[in-house]
C-alpha cells in the first residue's frame, strides 16, 4: 500500500477479480491485473465525477439498501450513455463495489475518497432551494423529483427545502422576498416557464441588493451568483435541452450534484421605459407569437397543443409589417452561419468571459470570474445600428440555439450560451411552401438560413416597431383589429397607451403581468368565439418572450452577457464522449466543434 495525503494505492477487489487502486487527487482509478499481475483495463473517475462513497455493500436501484460489511465499500460515479443519431449524451449513476483485504484499508479508502471529493469539488452545492410545479407539463413534477431526484440528492449529502407550487409566480416572488441565507441554488421541477420564474427572481434578487434599476436598458446588471438549477418536467423544457444536451431527469440531477456551472446570456425586454420581461430562448413576432396565443385555448391538450396551435396558424398564412432595428456584435469573432456549435468547453464563450468582464480580478466561491468594478452606464450602444423594413412571416430572437426535442437543431444552431450576443432571424413575407421548407428544416438536416426570404444576424440589442398607427393606441379604437393583447379591455380601466405611466417600478411591472395574462385570456375567448381561420387577418401580432405573451408591440431587447449561471456545461459532444463512435455527421455533417 501507498499512501500520502493526496494518494493512496492498493490492491481491492471487484467482485472476483483483483486490481490495482489508485487515489492520486484528481482522479480514482481501478485496473484489472491478470494472473501474472500485468496491468489489464483501467477505470478512471475524476474526484469530480464521484457522486458519493458509502461504507458496505450498498444498493441504490431500486431503493437504497445497505449491508453493513467490514471490508466492503461502494462507489458512486457518473456515467455516460450515448444512444447515437445525436441523441445527446445521458448521464445515469454508476455504482461499483470494492472489497479490501482489512477494514483498516477499507477505512482509509472511505476517507481519502471523501477528502479528495471535498477538496476538488468545491463547487458543489450543500443546500437547495427546490420548487415543484405539480401542473407542468404532462403534471409528473412531484413524482420525477421523488422518485428521481430526492434519493440522488439524499445520495450526495445535498440537504433540500421543497415547495410545491400552488400558484403562478409563487416560486418568483419566493426567491424576491424570502431569505435565501444557506441556500447555494434554486431548482425548478418543471418546463420552461417555472425556469422563466426563477431567471425573474434570481436576477431581479441580484439587481434589488446591488441598488440597480431593471427598467434602464442602458445599465450593467450584476451577474447572479445563485446558481439555477432545472429539473425538466415542462412542455418544452427548451433551456434545458439547450444547456444539457438532452431533458432527462437523472441527467440534470448529476450535472446539479456536482455543482457545474454554464454562464448564460439574458436579454432583457422593455417598453418604452419599462423593463418587461427577461428571455433566454426565444423573444418571437409573428408565427411564433401567434402559435402561442393560439396554444392558451388548447392547454388541456397538454404538450401537443404546440403542433396544433402551430398547423392553425400556419393555415391562416398571415405577415406583418414593421420595423426592425438591430445592433450587430463583432463580425469578427463568430457568425450565426459558420456552421460551429457551441459545446461543453466552448472557446468562443470562454474567450466572452474575458471580454465582458475584462477586470476580472475577484474569483467566486463557485470558481466563476467576477469582476470587482461594474460600470453602471457605460455605453451598451456601441456600433452602428442597422434598420431592416418589411413585411415577415415572423422575428424571432434567441440567445442560444433554443434546441429542444422538436428541433433537435434548434432556432440557430451556431448560437452560444454564453457569448453576450443574440442571433435575430428575419423571415420575410413568401408562400406557404417555402415558410413550410422553413420550417421543416428545423427538424433535419437541411440549412434553414439558406432561404431567399430568410436572414440572420448576430447582434447585440434589437428594437421592433409596428407599422406608424398600429401600435397599441391604434389598436385600442379598433376593437376588431385583434392579434394584441394590447387591443383588449383588460378591465383595468387603463391602457398603455393611455394610463398612468409615472408610478412605481414594481407597481409597472405587477401591471405588465396583470395585462399579459388578462389579454391572453380575453383573446382566446374571442377566438374561441370566432375561430383562427376566419379572422379577418391583423395587422400586429403578439410577441412571444420564453413562452410568454407580451402586452407590447414595439419592444427594445438587450442582451446582458452571462448574466445567470445554471447548474450545467453546455452540450457535450457524442463524437468526444463516446469515443468517437459516433462520428460528426450526427450534428447535420457540417457542424464542428469552435476551436
Ligand atoms: C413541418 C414541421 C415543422 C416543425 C417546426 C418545428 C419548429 C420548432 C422550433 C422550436 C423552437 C422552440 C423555441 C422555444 C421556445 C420556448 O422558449 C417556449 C417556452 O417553452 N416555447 C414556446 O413558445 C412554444 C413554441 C412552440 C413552437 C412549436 C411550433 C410547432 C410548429 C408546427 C408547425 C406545423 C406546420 C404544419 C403545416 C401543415
Ligand atoms: N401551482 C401552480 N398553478 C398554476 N400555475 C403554476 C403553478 N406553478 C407554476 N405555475 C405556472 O405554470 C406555468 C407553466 O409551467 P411549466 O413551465 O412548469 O410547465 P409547461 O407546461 O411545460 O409550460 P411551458 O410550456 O412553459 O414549458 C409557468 O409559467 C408557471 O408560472
Ligand atoms: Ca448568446
Amino acid at each position: 500500500m501507498d499512501t500520502d495525503a493526496h494518494r493512496l494505492e492498493s490492491s481491492l477487489w471487484v467482485g472476483r477479480k483483483r486490481y490495482r487502486a489508485v487515489l492520486n487527487g484528481w482522479h480514482f482509478s481501478w485496473t484489472l491485473l491478470d494472473k501474472q499481475n500485468r496491468d489489464r483495463k483501467t477505470v478512471s473517475v475524476p474526484v469530480s465525477e464521484l457522486i458519493g462513497v458509502e461504507e458496505g455493500q450498498v444498493e441504490f436501484q431500486p431503493q437504497k439498501k445497505v449491508t453493513e460489511t467490514d471490508r466492503d465499500f461502494t462507489v458512486f460515479s457518473i456515467k455516460r450513455h450515448c444512444k447515437g443519431g445525436g441523441s445527446g449524451v445521458f448521464w445515469t449513476l454508476g455504482r461499483t463495489q470494492f472489497y479490501c483485504p482489512s477494514r483498516d484499508l477499507r477505512d482509509r479508502w472511505v476517507t481519502q475518497l471523501r477528502n479528495a471529493l471535498k477538496t476538488h469539488s468545491p463547487s458543489r452545492p450543500h443546500r437547495l432551494l427546490v420548487f415543484i410545479n405539480p401542473f407542468g407539463g404532462k403534471k409528473r413534477g412531484r413524482k420525477i423529483y421523488h422518485s428521481l431526484v430526492a434519493p440522488l440528492f439524499e445520495l450526495a449529502g445535498i440537504s433540500t427545502h421543497v415547495v410545491v407550487t400552488e400558484r403562478a409566480n409563487q416560486a418568483r416572488d419566493h426567491i424576491l422576498k424570502k431569505d435565501l441565507t444557506g441556500f447555494d441554488g434554486v431548482v425548478c421541477v418543471g418546463g420552461d416557464g417555472m425556469f422563466s420564474e426563477l431567471l425573474h427572481g434570481v436576477i431581479g434578487r441580484t439587481q434589488q441588493e446591488a441598488g440597480l434599476s431593471e427598467h434602464d436598458p442602458t445599465v450593467t446588471l450584476q451577474p447572479c451568483d445563485l446558481h439555477i438549477g432545472i429539473i425538466p418536467a415542462g412542455s418544452t423544457d427548451c433551456v434545458c435541452f439547450a444547456t444539457v444536451g438532452v431533458n432527462d431527469p437523472v441527467t440534470s440531477t448529476l450535472h446539479i450534484i456536482i455543482g457545474d456551472s454554464q454562464p448564460l446570456d439574458v436579454c432583457s425586454v422593455h417598453h418604452t421605459s419599462l423593463f418587461v420581461r427577461y428571455s433566454v430562448s426565444l423573444v418571437g413576432y409573428g408565427f411564433y407569437g401567434d402559435v402561442l396565443a393560439e396554444s392558451e385555448r388548447y392547454r388541456w391538450m397538454g404538450p401537443l397543443r404546440y403542433d396544433f396551435s402551430g398547423c392553425m396558424v400556419f393555415l391562416s398564412n398571415r405577415s406583418y409589417r414593421g420595423k426592425v432595428y438591430f445592433l450587430p456584435a463583432d463580425s469578427q469573432l463568430s457568425s450565426p452561419r459558420d456552421n460551429t456549435r457551441c459545446f461543453a468547453g466552448c472557446h468562443v464563450c470562454s474567450e466572452s468571459t474575458e471580454r465582458l468582464f475584462p477586470q476580472s480580478d475577484s474569483i467566486s466561491h463557485t470558481g466563476f470570474l467576477y469582476s470587482t468594478q461594474y460600470s453602471q452606464h457605460s455605453s451598451p450602444w456601441e456600433g452602428e445600428w442597422e434598420t431592416v423594413e418589411g413585411e415577415f412571416k415572423c422575428i424571432s430572437l434567441t440567445c442560444m440555439s433554443s434546441c429542444c426535442p422538436r428541433s433537435p437543431l434548434g432556432l440557430s444552431p451556431s448560437a452560444h450560451l454564453a457569448d453576450g450576443t443574440a442571433d435575430l432571424i428575419l423571415v420575410r413575407d413568401t408562400h406557404p411552401l417555402g415558410f413550410l421548407t422553413y420550417l421543416h428544416r428545423h427538424t433535419n438536416s437541411q440549412d434553414q438560413f439558406d432561404l431567399p426570404f430568410v436572414e440572420v444576424h448576430r447582434v447585440k440589442a434589437v428594437r421592433f416597431s409596428p407599422p406608424p398607427g398600429e401600435d397599441e393606441a391604434e389598436q385600442l379604437d379598433d376593437p376588431d383589429s385583434g392579434g394584441t393583447v394590447m387591443a383588449e379591455d383588460d378591465g383595468q380601466g387603463e391602457t398603455a397607451a393611455g394610463g398612468d405611466w409615472t408610478g412605481s417600478a414594481q407597481h409597472l411591472s405587477a401591471r405588465v403581468q396583470e395585462r399579459g395574462v388578462v389579454g391572453t385570456k380575453k383573446r382566446a375567448k374571442r377566438d374561441f368565439l370566432c375561430g383562427p381561420c376566419c379572422r379577418r387577418s391583423p395587422s400586429v401580432s403578439v410577441w412571444n418572450c420564453d413562452g410568454e405573451l407580451l402586452p407590447f408591440t414595439e419592444v427594445l431587447c438587450r442582451v446582458h452577457g452571462q448574466l445567470v449561471r445554471l447548474f450545467a456545461r453546455g452540450i457535450e459532444e457524442e463524437f468526444v464522449t463516446c469515443n468517437g463512435t459516433l462520428g460528426k455527421k450526427n450534428f447535420k455533417g457540417r457542424y464542428i466543434t469552435h476551436t
